[in-house]
């Protein structure tokens, strides 16, 4: 078994930014998403919302022309214009292969998929683009559950649900990015790195959409942080760590010991947060 500890909400808080007086809407950090696709575009309002929720400068949503219209519906803070990003979320709502679309109304965004994974930026991968990870040029975070982790890896899902932690950190080191393995606790760990637990989310959370607004509030903090400085694989994996306990404290707030929607877990994240930077 690999060695595990379980990052404290006072790590978390620690890693929250908070705006200043001199800040900007570019200074806090611009998350770039290419999510969601004409299947799936729910996907893509979820990791939106879910984003925005957690507190970025900006989301720039450049998935799909369906899935965009959505966005926009729920949420017109979101910008649907190419510009800078500092981090990338992408995959989310997205069938395996999905970089390598060619034709249809989801070949644009995989155009722009591919250029974001060549653009050297900080990238939050999920989904449907974990198949590209190997042409990742920036430092990477993958966001698989078991059976995604499995098919990346060709691990046996009997073994990877026997020993996560073990399963996530092979994984990073034939990877060389950061994984962090979903499920009910979720183990994070960069390539050589220490093995980070998130352990805050209650069971009502296994409903279809969770991972999409997990990766959302992760592409948040990963953009707050690179716009400060350089984000690498280790601060990756804090970052990841810190996202499942916020999306894990966001559910046991929005669920109250009953169930849940995905909306309600977004819904709660602001106040997970306020209560967070409370506690520093
Ligand atoms: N609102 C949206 O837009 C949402 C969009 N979403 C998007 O959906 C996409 C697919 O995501 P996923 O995670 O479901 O896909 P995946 O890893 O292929 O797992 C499927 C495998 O599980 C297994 N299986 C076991 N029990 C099963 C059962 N009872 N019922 C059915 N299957 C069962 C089954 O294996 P089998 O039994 O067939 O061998 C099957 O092969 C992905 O792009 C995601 O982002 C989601 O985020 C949801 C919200
Ligand atoms: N039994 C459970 N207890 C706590 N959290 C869970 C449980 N099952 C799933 N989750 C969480 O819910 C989310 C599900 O993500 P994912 O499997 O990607 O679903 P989807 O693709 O439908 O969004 C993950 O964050 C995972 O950690």
């Amino acid at each position: 078994m690999s060695e595990a500890r379980t990052i404290t909400t006072a790590e978390v808080a620690a890693l929250l930014r908070v705006p200043g007086p001199h800040d900007d809407k570019y200074s806090r950090g611009v998350v770039g998403m290419i999510t969601g696709s004409t299947r799936y575009p729910g996907a893509a309002v979820l990791g939106v919302e879910a984003a925005l929720r957690t507190g970025v400068g900006m989301v720039r949503y450049l998935g799909p022309a369906r899935a965009a219209d959505l966005v926009l519906q729920r949420r017109p803070e979101a910008v649907t214009a190419e510009g800078r990003v500092q981090a990338w979320v992408l995959g989310s709502g997205m069938d395996a292969g999905a970089a390598s679309v060619e034709e249809g109304p989801d070949a644009e965004s995989a155009g722009r998929m591919r250029a974001a994974l060549a653009s050297g930026h900080p990238l939050v991968i999920d989904a449907g683009a974990l198949d590209a990870v190997g042409s990742a040029r920036g430092p990477a975070i993958i966001t698989p559950h078991a059976r995604e982790l499995c098919r990346l890896t060709g691990s046996d899902l009997d073994a990877v649900l026997a020993d996560p932690a073990s399963a996530a950190r092979a994984a990073a080191d034939q990877l060389g990015v950061t994984v962090l393995l979903k499920g009910h606790a979720t183990h994070v760990v960069a390539p050589g790195g220490p093995m980070l637990v998130a352990r805050s989310a209650t069971p009502w959370l296994a409903t279809a959409g969770a991972g999409d607004a997990l990766a959302g509030i992760l592409g948040a903090l990963v953009a707050t942080h690179e716009a400060a400085g350089p984000v690498d694989l280790a601060h990756l994996a804090r970052l990841g760590a810190a996202a499942a306990v916020v999306h894990g404290l966001a559910a046991q707030r929005a669920s109250a010991g009953g169930p849940l929607t995905v909306l309600d877990v977004c819904a709660a994240v602001p106040a997970t947060i306020a209560a967070l930077l409370r506690s520093r």
